[in-house]
């Protein structure tokens, strides 16, 4: 996607060819900056401190940090603990454990000296990898408009509501939940996306209308509790969100939140759709209950970033100071919740079949 007319992706080397570059997600959308970072521990503190965030980022970053960590000492040992450091940075996004493991898959085998190679080659495929499957999810989506748009007068707008953010920051590039949205918008639909500020980080409000205004996609930004009352009003067409992880039965971890946006949708009959790459699936996972949930610091409750009238990035207290706060991060929206699965190779029901049928290969893989 561009910034500023630049085309960029979230993640790609520096010029020296070993470093790796991402974009500051934590001075977004006041600051555009990048941070470049040289070592396994920095690629675990941008994970760990949500300089980089979206469960696919998570885990590209994660196998560039092994890369990272590779270059400076290839031996089993220390193969060993970086994938442990990274692997603890964040519980909830499965996509990190799934890069993890397969970047463990490509080096175990190999002999110290080419296994720095083979991780930098590696993270670099699971990147376009990315990108790709990404891609196809808007293929995959963008019919789905459509069919709303056939049924509404010529020119009248769809309305899309997101939750978080779920585009091309939160991946490699594209994104999930937006890309059939920048499919719809790029191929002359009159899409409009109604935008959850998504507290305590405001993801929604920071990154997703960022990234929205950047493609000059319509949205507007809503507070967290008006998505109910207007799909009462009949002003949400459909919903569209990411996931950090999905079982093989079709719950669906996300934001915290998702899972009340969902049951506005079924209350009202607005299609509730969770865009996902297969890498999201949990397929060892039959309960989404099972899913761990990420605890933040209560400090993400009680304060807010914003600007300050100096034009200064700074953090604002919002709660009576001495009352305690809980940030869990997460919830999970159960399978009879969700309208379908939108993946990169179609359309699922939400069901242990629907998946199994895509990802025969994937789903008998884990059964294994
Ligand atoms: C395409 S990413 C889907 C999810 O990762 C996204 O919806 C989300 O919840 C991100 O959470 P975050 O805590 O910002 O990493």
């Amino acid at each position: 996607m561009k910034i500023h007319g630049q085309p960029y992706r979230t993640i790609w080397l520096a010029q020296d060819g070993w470093r790796v570059c991402v974009i500051d997600q934590t001075r977004l959308p006041f600051r555009f900056e990048t941070v470049t970072l040289g070592s396994v521990e920095q690629a675990a503190d941008a994970i760990a401190t949500m300089i980089v965030r979206g469960a696919p980022l998570i885990g590209a970053t994660a196998a560039y940090g092994v890369a990272l960590a590779m270059r400076s000492d290839p031996s089993d040992a220390a193969l060993d603990a970086v994938l442990a450091l990274l692997g603890a940075t964040r519980p909830t996004a499965v996509n990190l454990h799934w890069a993890l493991n397969r970047m463990r898959v490509r080096l175990v085998g190999l002999k110290p000296r080419v296994r720095a190679q083979a991780a930098y080659t590696e993270a670099a495929l699971l990147c376009d990898e990315d990108v790709a499957l990404c891609r196809a999810i808007g293929d995959h989506g963008l019919p789905l408009i459509r069919e709303i748009a056939s049924r509404k007068p010529v020119g009248e707008r769809i309305n899309i509501l997101t939750h978080c953010n779920a585009g091309w920051l939160a991946t490699v590039d594209w994104g999930t939940a937006l890309a059939p949205i920048y499919r719809a918008h790029d191929a002359g639909l009159p899409v409009h996306v109604w935008v959850d500020e998504t507290r305590p980080r405001n993801q929604g409000a920071a990154l997703t209308a960022y990234e929205l205004g950047a493609h000059g996609v319509p949205h507007s930004v809503i507070v967290d509790n008006a998505g109910g009352h207007l799909m009462q009003r009949g002003q949400v067409d459909m919903v569209i969100v990411g996931t950090d992880r999905t079982t093989a039965t079709g719950d669906v971890a996300n934001k915290i939140g998702t899972y009340l946006k969902a049951l506005a949708a079924h209350d009202n009959s607005v299609p509730f759709y969770v865009a996902l790459p297969s890498p999201t699936i949990d397929w060892s996972l039959s309960d989404g209950f099972s899913i761990p949930i990420e605890e933040r610091a209560a400090r993400e409750v009680t304060h807010l970033s914003g600007l300050n009238e100096d034009g200064d990035v700074a953090s604002f207290r919002v709660v009576a100071p001495g009352s305690p706060a809980v940030n869990p991060t997460f919830d999970v929206t159960p399978a009879r919740l969700v309208t379908a699965l939108i993946t990169e190779r179609g359309v699922a029901p939400a069901t242990a079949e629907g998946l199994a049928a895509l990802f025969p290969d994937l789903a008998r893989g884990a059964a294994a």
